[in-house]
């Protein structure tokens, strides 16, 4: 059985609807039903998507991180468990509360998020060097960078002692020392991600110039695979072995793209632990976000394997 394991979030999402965001002092109504509650965080929706899209159970998806003692944190190990995830590795805390993100969003589609990291921010070098064994024994670790970074670091060093391959995920992102990006087999950021990682910030990643930009990462260090998204243009990846290329994404209609990055890396990284190649890998991503772009919400719209192949 192969075993991937998630370090990272775990988020509830707290969404409003609302005509228009109250001003200060100011109290208003939220749309008729406007409140819905999602669960989300970079990490849990990667172990989702890499859970769903395991066929016969030949995956198994581990979880860790650390939650509140709290109504959300028991919501989202519940979501987890649903999708056969193994969480004994994640922490409840006592007196501190679950990561929450507080959504706004007002009728013309503009969003404000305030984002309380809660437990995750406990989630430090001590709590890593617990997971030796567990990363020892893996065949990825996914990281993302909504807990310390000195943690991200400690995982990147554990992996690397044990030969065991890691896929970053540089979000939120951060310039990223050559170090560091030297230990990642797999680097997987968006257009904007890809920029920051570099330090340039004053430049657009597009389509066009992907290619220089992904070369540029896989030159700092990367080991196997840099990979670009690009939204609903799709995604360009240049290997160490020299295989490149731009993959369109599909031509649907997006309702809420929320969770389309973190589908494209949970189902990435089950095909490649499967033993697909590269190429083929990122087409099943592909195939996987374009439909939880069509579906509101996070986790709640990540396919399952089984509705992935049933598109064709
Ligand atoms: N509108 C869309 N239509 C079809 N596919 C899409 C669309 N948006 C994204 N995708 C697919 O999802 C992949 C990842 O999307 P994107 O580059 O937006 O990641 P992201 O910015 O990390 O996403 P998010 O933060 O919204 O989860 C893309 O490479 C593409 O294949
Ligand atoms: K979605």
């Amino acid at each position: 059985m192969n075993r991937i394991l998630v370090i990272g979030s775990l988020n509830a999402d707290l969404v409003m609807r609302t005509k228009a965001c109250p001003k200060a002092g100011e109290t208003v109504h939220s749309l008729d039903n406007g409140f819905s509650q999602g669960l989300g965080g970079k990490g849990a929706n990667q172990a989702v998507a890499a859970a769903r899209m395991t066929p016969d159970d030949n995956t198994k998806v581990m979880m860790a991180g650390c939650v509140g003692e709290d109504a959300f944190g028991r919501t989202l190990l519940e979501g987890l468990h649903t999708d056969k995830i193994d969480t004994s590795h994640v922490q409840s805390v006592k007196g501190i509360s679950t990561g929450v993100a507080m959504i706004i969003v007002e009728q013309t589609g503009e969003n404000r998020i305030l984002l309380s990291a809660g437990a995750n921010g406990l989630v430090d070098e001590t709590y890593v060097d617990k997971l030796e064994s567990v990363i020892a024994e893996s065949d990825m670790i996914i990281l993302q960078l909504e807990i310390p970074i000195a943690s991200v670091a400690k995982a990147l060093e554990i992996a690397n002692k044990h030969n065991t391959p890691v896929l970053l995920n540089p979000a939120p992102a951060f310039f990223l020392s050559d170090d560091m990006l030297s230990k990642c087999d797999y680097l997987v950021p968006n257009e904007h991600e890809a920029a920051i990682v570099l330090n340039e910030t004053n430049v657009d990643i597009t389509v066009d110039n992907a290619e220089k930009y992904a070369l540029r990462l896989l030159e700092k260090g990367v080991r196997k695979a840099v990979i670009i998204t690009l939204g609903s243009h799709g995604s360009y990846f240049v290997s160490r072995s020299g295989a490149k290329g731009f993959l369109p994404a599909a031509k649907v209609k997006a309702v809420d793209t929320t969770g389309a990055g973190d589908t494209f890396i949970g189902a990435f990284a089950n095909q490649i632990v499967s033993g697909i190649d590269l190429k083929a890998a990122l087409e099943f991503a592909t195939k996987c976000s374009a439909i939880t772009v069509q579906r509101a919400g996070a986790q709640s719209s990540i396919p399952t394997y089984s509705e992935v192949v049933s598109m064709n």
